[in-house]
């Protein structure tokens, strides 16, 4: 089989670079490419130094070679990498809450993806698995969480703690909680509400005695805005889950969540995606799944951006129910929707463990350039 360099090329231009949009050859990835009868050495330079990016890249490598050019070719694949620079000097030490482990940043791209959903979920679901909560509800546009916990009657306590007084968070199903809707009125213009909540926001972590505290959960606003940056300036997170319907709009805002995330002046670790509302099962056809918003989109995002897919939540009326009543759906025992939380998880605390395993902890950030904002913009 007589075979050539731009044969081969060709092949690699079926293969996407995580994250750029961009094929392999287009983005410059591909450095050389020789062959010596039906010999291919490949050179190739990717930016992903994780040992799962590195395989990935080279079974793609190898699948293409094989199927479009000739499935008995011998390739070798020489990978380097050239991994970007960690930011330096603007970061500081974050000031690290006393008793609290890991701190999780829920966001979506797009609004009404079901983040607050999910939160409420997820929270209760480490609490029934033993764990100590927390959850800060930092929605400024619509602060979920008094409702859908029942507690929206109810006003945070000041408690005396060393002789110093302390607000103390509310408590419903083994979480405890505090929300900026417990601060600021319903129909309170949200021009008003932006200043007030970093105010309220900075209160609620440094003037609230969590106590001890495996996970603290924080119901982000949907979007990449300011009120974003000063969490992330406010506190070390151990790392962000995305939200997301499986629906292209709602994909493409996921898609620029992540990359906030991302951002080397950010640089908080993403845990992966979830998808919500991945199908749709009427109860009286348990087998039947329709795919409303479509299908897997979240999952395949994961894959292309080369995050954890953290799993699937399906839309279930009594997921919407449960919500409003204020007990969230994952408290019901023996349900799918009660198995499907606990998948997902499973999976955040299976990522949150690897994570502090790999990295080192996550410092806040002081945004000392205008680098920051223009990456949230973007
Ligand atoms: N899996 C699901 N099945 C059925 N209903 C759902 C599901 N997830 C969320 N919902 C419903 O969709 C609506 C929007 O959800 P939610 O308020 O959690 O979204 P959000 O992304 O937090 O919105 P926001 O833009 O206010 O931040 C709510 O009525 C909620 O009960």
């Amino acid at each position: 089989m007589k075979f050539n360099k731009q044969d081969v090329l060709k092949a690699l231009e079926f293969i996407t670079v995580p994250g750029e949009g961009k094929n392999m050859v287009e983005s410059g990835a591909v450095n050389n490419v020789q062959v010596f009868g039906d010999e291919v050495i490949v050179d190739v330079t990717i930016n992903n130094p994780s040992l799962q990016a590195k395989k990935k890249t080279e079974v793609e490598i190898l699948k293409a070679i094989h199927r479009k050019v000739y499935e008995k070719a011998k390739i070798t694949v020489n990978l380097k990498v050239d991994a970007p620079a960690q930011p330096k000097g603007n970061e500081i030490k974050g000031k690290r809450i006393p008793g609290i482990q890991n701190i999780i940043a829920v966001a979506s791209g797009k609004g009404g993806v079901g983040k607050s959903t999910v939160t409420a979920n997820l929270a209760v679901t480490l609490a029934k698995m033993g764990f100590k909560v927390g959850l800060l509800d930092a929605d400024i546009y619509g602060p979920s969480m008094p409702l859908m916990f029942d507690v929206a009657q109810e006003r945070p306590m000041t408690i005396q703690v060393e002789g110093k007084s302390k607000m103390k968070p509310v408590e419903n199903y083994g979480v405890k909680m505090l929300s900026i809707g417990f601060f600021t009125q319903p129909n309170q213009a949200v021009i008003w509400r932006g200043p007030m909540a970093s105010k309220a926001l900075n209160q609620m972590i440094f003037d609230a005695h969590w106590g001890e505290l495996d996970f603290m959960l924080i119901d982000l606003p949907p979007g990449t805005g300011d009120i974003h940056l000063s969490i992330m300036q406010a506190l070390p997170i151990t790392g962000a889950v995305v939200v997301s319907t499986p629906q292209e709009v709602a994909l493409t805002d996921a898609r620029k969540g992540v990359s906030m995330f991302q951002q080397e002046s950010i640089n908080v670790p993403v845990l992966g995606i979830i998808e919500n509302m991945a199908y749709f099962t009427p109860a009286e056809l348990p087998e039947n799944k329709y795919y409303i918003f479509g299908r897997e989109g979240a999952k395949h995002l994961a894959e292309d951006i080369d995050v954890p897919f953290l799993g699937g939540i399906p839309l279930v009326q009594s997921i919407r129910e449960s919500g409003d009543v204020g007990r969230p759906a994952a408290l019901q025992t023996a349900t799918p929707v009660e198995s499907a939380f606990e998948e997902i998880t499973k999976n955040v605390v299976r990522e949150v463990v690897r994570r502090n395993t790999d990295l080192p902890p996550t410092e806040a950030i002081k945004i000392t350039t205008m680098a920051g904002c223009s990456a949230v913009k973007k």
